[in-house]
């Protein structure tokens, strides 16, 4: 579904991705994990097709994101870190406005996923009167509007609180369950360790590690592959603000 190849990314002078490749395949949850400036939201962005990369070539379903974004923007769903829905409209506004954005008419799915996320309640709140839990869900569904097979999420559940924590990942696996391909960054573990099929571990712009949990253990030699945690902090994954 996903394949890079020398993948470089500059700011100015400042080289920020140092030639990654890896390929996933479509159907899995993948989590980006790495310290803070480690390059995990310029790869996320680069590969929705936010921003070109300087080098290297990013392929999504067969296509160039870089020099065919328009043919690979309905595969993909991005979910930024900030909250990108408007905070002084309802839920049902802002759902609507997407979906107009969208060309999406049809909105009976859509109020049946508010529905199983408990979004319902709220539909006629202004955003800005919601939990951070329920705005990053909201934050989530809009980004689904188009009905895309591939979801990327920049750090969706950072700042709120475990228990919506808990229920955005069982969301997400309930979309891959249903068959879309989730990439996602998260600085924590336990969220990592329950929802992730692979792992790339970034550092410093460099791809340290990619591949399953098993294969992390094997990477790290006794006694330090006892706990996931350990495993990532001993590949250099580890660093966190929050
Ligand atoms: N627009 C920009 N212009 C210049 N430098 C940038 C820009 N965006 C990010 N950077 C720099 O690029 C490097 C990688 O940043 P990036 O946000 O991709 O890392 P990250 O792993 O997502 O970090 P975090 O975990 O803190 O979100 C950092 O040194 C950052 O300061």
């Amino acid at each position: 579904m996903i394949q890079l190849s020398n993948v470089s990314k500059k700011y100015g002078s400042k080289t920020v991705l140092h030639n990654i490749s890896f390929s996933l395949p479509a159907g899995e949850i993948t989590g980006v994990v790495g310290p803070n400036g480690a390059g995990k939201s310029t790869l996320l962005k680069c590969i929705a097709t936010m921003m070109p990369p300087t080098s290297g070539l990013i392929v999504i379903d067969g296509m160039n994101a870089a020099s065919d974004p328009r043919a690979v923007r309905p595969l993909l769903g991005y979910v930024p870190q900030e909250i990108a829905v408007y905070q002084e409209l309802t839920v049902k506004q802002n759902i609507e406005f997407f979906a107009k954005l969208a060309g999406r008419r049809d909105l009976r799915a859509v109020l049946t996923r508010c529905e199983e996320w408990q979004l319902m309640p709220h539909y006629r709140k202004k955003v800005k009167h919601l939990s951070g839990g329920n705005q990053r869900k909201l934050n989530i569904l809009v980004a689904l509007l188009h009905e895309p097979d591939l979801l990327i999420l920049d750090e969706p559940t950072v700042g709120i609180d475990i228990a919506a924590k808990q229920e955005i990942v069982s969301h997400l696996k309930q979309l891959a369950y249903e068959g879309k391909t989730i990439l996602y960054s998260s600085h924590d573990a336990q969220e990592l360790q329950m929802l992730c099929d692979s792992y790339l571990i970034m550092k410093e712009g460099e791809l340290l590690f990619h591949g399953p949990k098993e294969k992390l253990r094997q990477h790290v030699p006794s006694p330090y592959n006892q706990s996931f945690t350990e495993s990532l902090a001993h590949v250099g994954a580890w660093g966190s603000r929050r």
